[in-house]
């Protein structure tokens, strides 16, 4: 599956829809065993969450907007399918909690393909299903320095404490994922599954035990002024970068 939704890949609602019903068909599709998800935009695996529908908007929007999010983290983290991340760009906030996602991360081996939640650059925080995530992926302590100085972490960093699992030459990366891809589906898809569920269901369940509490929250916390003034700020910054 190759995200295009230049220039940036960011999540938009649209974006995120689309994705969305291109992964429902996929996993009604019986005759997929496993996706690799990659990126089309050159550079930049997904510029994360798409912060324009968060700036600015009234509470039914965002809460729309919140609403999508969560589905597809849930459905992208409890799929059956075998789900690969070939990381070939930068994955900053939402973009990284996509790769956590996946069973098995291959980053490009480029400088620039930072990876990591870097929500508190912006003056927001990671809601605590991102942070349940990267805390199981890498480690309490990890994830607690991590997070509170939102690290975006370069290749040889993101391979050392684990936010993903291979780093490979930057052409490697299609291949490598490919490879890894046929490994996994060496094992019986039925054993997998249920292992990959016993492992990841209690982490997805702390969410939909809480859905709807956890779209108010996010509205909430979202239109306070200090937030929309943090965001302002942020999307300015990226503004003025172009000079
Ligand atoms: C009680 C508590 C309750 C809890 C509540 C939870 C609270 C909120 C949780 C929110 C979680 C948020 C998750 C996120 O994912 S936030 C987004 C994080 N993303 C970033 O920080 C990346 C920002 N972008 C960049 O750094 C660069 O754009 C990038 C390196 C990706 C690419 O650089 P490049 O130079 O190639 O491109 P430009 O910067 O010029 O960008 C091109 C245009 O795209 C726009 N852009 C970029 N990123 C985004 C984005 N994420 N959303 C929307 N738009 C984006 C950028 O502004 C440029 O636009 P223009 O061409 O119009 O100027």
């Amino acid at each position: 599956m190759k995200m295009r939704n230049p220039p940036v890949n960011s999540l938009s609602l649209e974006f995120l829809t689309e994705l969305l019903i291109s992964l429902e068909k996929l996993e009604n599709d019986k005759t997929f065993r496993g996706i690799i998800i990659t990126s089309d935009c050159p550079g930049i695996f997904s510029a994360g969450l798409d912060l324009l529908e968060m700036y600015g908007r009234d509470p039914a929007h965002c809460a729309e907007y919140w609403k999508a999010v969560q589905e597809l983290w849930l459905r992208v983290y409890l799929s059956n399918l075998v789900v690969i991340g070939a990381i070939n760009g930068i994955s900053p906030a939402g973009g990284c909690l996509l790769s956590l996602s996946c069973d098995y991360r291959v980053l490009a081996n480029n400088p620039k393909y930072a990876i990591g939640l870097n929500e508190t650059l912006l003056g927001i925080i990671a809601p605590f299903w991102f942070k349940d995530v990267l805390v199981n992926t890498i480690g309490h302590r990890a994830a607690e320095r991590a997070l509170q100085l939102g690290f975006l972490f370069p290749p040889s960093d993101a391979l050392q404490v684990g936010i993903v699992d291979q780093v490979v030459p930057e052409d490697q990366v299609q291949s490598t994922a490919r490879s890894v891809m046929a490994q996994w589906l060496a094992i019986p898809d039925h054993a997998r599954q249920l292992t990959k569920n016993l492992v990841r269901k209690p982490t997805a369940d702390r969410l939909l035990q809480q859905r709807d509490a956890d779209i108010q929250n996010f509205v909430r916390f979202i239109s306070r002024d200090s937030i929309q003034k943090s965001l302002h700020v942020y999307l300015e910054k990226l503004k003025q970068k172009k000079g």
